[in-house]
């Protein structure tokens, strides 16, 4: 092979093992940076795959025709129809099922839905003035997953999966959609076992592949009964707008807009692209948003410094009249500099995938990272391993310090955002940021206005990496904020 010179561990070189195996053992986040530390900017971590440590253009860029590797196949049911966005390796395909959703998860649409995610921030501030009452110690890990499921429900099926209030993983979905991951994860490094693997798996209660197919027929379900609905209200598909909250004004969820273009044109929007669509929101807008919330609210209360000059900005806005204790604009968010710089460092330090997001060379091979790699050969970059690169975040790369998104000059600042990759990156970057990033914003000055978040125990926290990267677990103690700082 032309590549027989790439370094890494001796078991990588024979099979594909030693992948399997290290990508579930639950660190290849941190594994992944010490690979690179080891052996250079790029690492065989099986026979075919090759870690790289930095966002190549060539790779990520729009318009680069490196399709997702195979390792996808595995994170959707066997079954054709069943494709989804996230997991869909056909390029040609993918770009017209992206081109059909994509106007509904514009940062535009995602302001329509402020009042939304307000009405669940309200449920979730209630909640936690609750925890603060009484004083018992939560996982806060917990309660963000399930905030950020709530909120993904609620425009999505303008309906809450009610997590907050029963403060629970209401029939096992959390659970569900963790093991599915974690089925998905170890099966995409052997894909071609994945068709004869997943029915037989499917059979048994509680499997990752019978979890993940009860995600799929919940989703079915959920559009289904949308289906039901609307007919019985005499809309048949026809009518344009249907109402599925009390509240009027609301914008059309998810659903509706799907079914609503269906009805319009059913070959530019299938059932395929309306059941692609729902799984996609619940199964990846869920937990990546939960994660992320808590990345920040872990870093920030590790570093009082950091949040003690954050809660000066919004108490500042606070003084000024223009948010209250209740309710924060987006639009404010988006003139706060040092907020932003926050959240932007803190997806930096803790990116909520923590695996490679392999793509395979096309046609011809392709220069990457400064060698030829022949066509077939899968590449890949961890977002925890560009996000640690002293050559573009400096020597100071393993702190949190949200001064560097502030400090930089022009230049600077470009080679930082060409690095920071939590979404991912070009035409496969994540299509539901705008939604995170609409409840991170909201939700995070309301938070810290009301609460002090006390970590219980003074040590890092532990992690876990199957594809995301969760908090083995984050107690925290909560107490009201009383004073201004
Ligand atoms: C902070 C929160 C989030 C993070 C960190 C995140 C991260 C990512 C990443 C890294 C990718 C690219 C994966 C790859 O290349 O294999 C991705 C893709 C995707 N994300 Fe997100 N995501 C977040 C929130 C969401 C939300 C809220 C939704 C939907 C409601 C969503 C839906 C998707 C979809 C559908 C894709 C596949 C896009 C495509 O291939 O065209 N994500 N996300």
């Amino acid at each position: 092979s032309p590549l027989r010179d790439i370094p890494g561990p001796f078991w990588a070189r024979y099979t594909r093992l030693w992948y399997l195996y290290k990508s579930n053992a639950g660190n290849f986040h941190l594994d992944n940076i010490k690979l690179h530390d080891t052996y250079g900017k790029i690492v065989r971590v099986a026979p075919n795959m090759y870690s790289i440590s930095s966002v190549d253009k060539a790779v990520y860029g729009v318009g680069s025709h490196f399709a997702k590797s195979d390792w996808y196949d595995s994170w959707k049911h066997p079954d054709p129809k069943n494709i989804t966005l996230f997991s869909d390796t056909n390029i040609k395909r993918h770009n017209e099922s992206r081109r059909r959703v994509q106007g509904m998860f514009s940062m535009s649409t995602m302001v329509s839905y402020e009042a939304q995610i307000h009405e669940i921030n309200k449920i979730f501030l209630q909640k936690l003035h609750h925890f603060a009452e009484t004083g018992e110690t939560i996982s806060l890990d917990h309660w963000l997953q399930c905030y950020a499921f709530d909120a993904v429900a609620s425009i999505t099926f303008s309906e809450t999966f009610g997590f907050l209030s029963e403060g629970e993983d209401i029939d096992g979905m959390m659970a569900a959609l963790d093991k599915g991951n974690k089925y998905s994860s170890w099966a995409g490094v052997y894909p071609e076992l994945h068709p004869y693997l997943y029915p037989i798996l499917e059979r048994i209660p509680t499997s990752g592949a019978s979890e993940m197919g009860k995600m799929i027929r919940f989703i079915k379900r959920m559009i289904a009964a949308r289906r039901q609905q609307r007919t019985d209200e005499g809309a048949g598909g026809e009518k344009a707008i249907v109402k599925h909250t009390e509240d009027q004004k609301a914008p059309e969820d998810f659903l509706d807009k799907a079914l609503n273009a269906q009805s319009k044109d059913p070959n530019k929007m299938t059932d395929a692209h309306i059941f692609a669509l729902g799984w996609s929101n619940v199964s990846a807008g869920s937990d990546t948003t939960g994660v992320s919330l808590t990345a920040v609210l872990y870093h920030l209360s590790r570093n009082l410094r950091v949040l003690s000059k954050l809660l000066k900005e919004i108490l500042a806005v606070e003084a000024e009249g223009k948010c209250n204790r209740d309710s924060f604009s987006f639009a404010q968010s988006q003139s706060m500099p040092y907020l932003q710089a926050c959240i932007k460092e803190a997806l930096r330090v803790h990116a909520a995938v923590g695996l490679p997001l392999w793509r395979v060379v096309p046609e011809g091979g392709r220069q990457v990272c400064g060698r030829h790699f022949p066509q077939g050969s899968v590449v890949g970059v961890n977002a925890w391993v560009a996000h640690s690169d002293e050559a573009v975040f400096g020597s100071d790369a393993q702190e949190f310090r949200p001064e560097r998104w502030l400090e930089a000059d022009e230049d600077e600042l470009r080679a930082l955002n060409a690095a920071w990759v939590p979404f991912g990156a070009g035409s496969r970057t994540c299509i539901g940021r705008h939604i995170s990033m609409l409840e991170i914003n909201k939700l995070l000055p309301l938070l810290l206005m009301n609460f002090e978040f006390e970590l219980i125990g003074d040590k890092e926290w532990q992690t876990k990496t199957s594809f995301f990267v969760k908090a083995k677990q984050f107690e925290t103690r909560i107490k009201a904020r009383r004073v201004c700082h």
